[in-house]
């Protein structure tokens, strides 16, 4: 949803610093890295302490890396499949630095054996929902469904709930139990997004075996 109803909005926004980093030289490449070591940096420094708040303001300034490499790319025509590559790749391990420094955090200090559980299960359950999109589309079906909970919305959901939870240290009462709500809503959407892909590409593959066993030819 915000894919879709977001995207235009920022790539409007972010086009003018897009267009300044390209005139200063910098590479769409540098950029997907250099944005994915800094919200790797921001997860396992701040989140394993509990310092949500900072960790939170850390990512969020590295994060938003993800829209403005490719709108550089686009811009410069120099979109490639190499770009496409490393940005899905990044992405995933940007993905799992953020949850995984819930899970220790859970795991640590912050002593609750369920909450690092269904930390781990929103880390891997999103790692699943994104190759069920890059494998189906690997074996030629559209997957023409994005689902309930895509990446933008984990993100957005856990990160919000971080930062405001982190607001916890500077005294305001009761706030810290949002990320626990948020990341049970992102386990919950992250394993109902996985049904609706599965299902997608279980019908997508049917239709193409039947349309190719009509035409004379089996699939593979
Ligand atoms: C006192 C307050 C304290 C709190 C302060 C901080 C609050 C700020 C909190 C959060 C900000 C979060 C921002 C998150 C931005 C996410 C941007 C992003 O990375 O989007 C990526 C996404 C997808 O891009 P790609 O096409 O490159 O990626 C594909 C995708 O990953 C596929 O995954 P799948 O969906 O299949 O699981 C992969 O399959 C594929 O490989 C991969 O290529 O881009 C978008 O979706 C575009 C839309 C982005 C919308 C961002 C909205 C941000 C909105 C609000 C944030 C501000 C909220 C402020 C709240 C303040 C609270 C007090
Ligand atoms: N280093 C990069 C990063 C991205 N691309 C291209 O942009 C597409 C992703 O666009 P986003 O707005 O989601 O970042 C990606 O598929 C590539 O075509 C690139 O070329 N180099
Ligand atoms: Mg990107
Ligand atoms: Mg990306």
């Amino acid at each position: 949803m915000l894919n879709k109803y977001a995207r235009a909005f920022f790539t409007r926004v972010l086009t003018p610093f897009a267009a300044f980093l390209l005139r200063r030289g910098v590479s769409p490449d540098a950029v997907t890295l250099i944005g994915t070591a800094g919200v790797v940096a921001g997860a396992l420094v701040f989140f394993p302490r509990g310092e949500f708040f900072w960790g939170t303001i850390v990512i969020t300034l590295f994060v938003f890396s993800d829209l403005v490499d490719g709108n550089m790319a686009r811009q410069a025509g120099i979109s490639s499949r190499w770009g496409a590559f490393l940005d899905s790749t990044l992405d995933r391990v940007a993905d799992s630095a953020i949850f995984g420094g819930f899970a220790l955090w859970y795991a640590g200090r912050g002593d609750d054996d369920v909450l690092c559980a269904v930390a781990i299960f929103c880390l891997a359950s999103g790692q699943v929902v994104s190759y069920t999109k890059a494998r189906g589309e690997s074996i030629g079906l559209p997957v023409a469904v994005n689902g309930l909970v895509e990446r933008a919305e984990r993100l957005v959901i856990s990160l919000v709930a971080a930062g405001l939870a982190g607001l916890h240290a500077f005294g305001v009462p009761g706030i810290e139990v949002l990320l626990p709500i948020a990341l049970w809503i992102v386990a919950v959407g992250s394993a109902v997004t996985l049904g609706q892909r599965v299902v997608t590409v279980r019908r997508e593959s049917a239709e193409a075996d039947a349309a190719a066993a009509g035409g004379g030819g089996a699939a593979s």
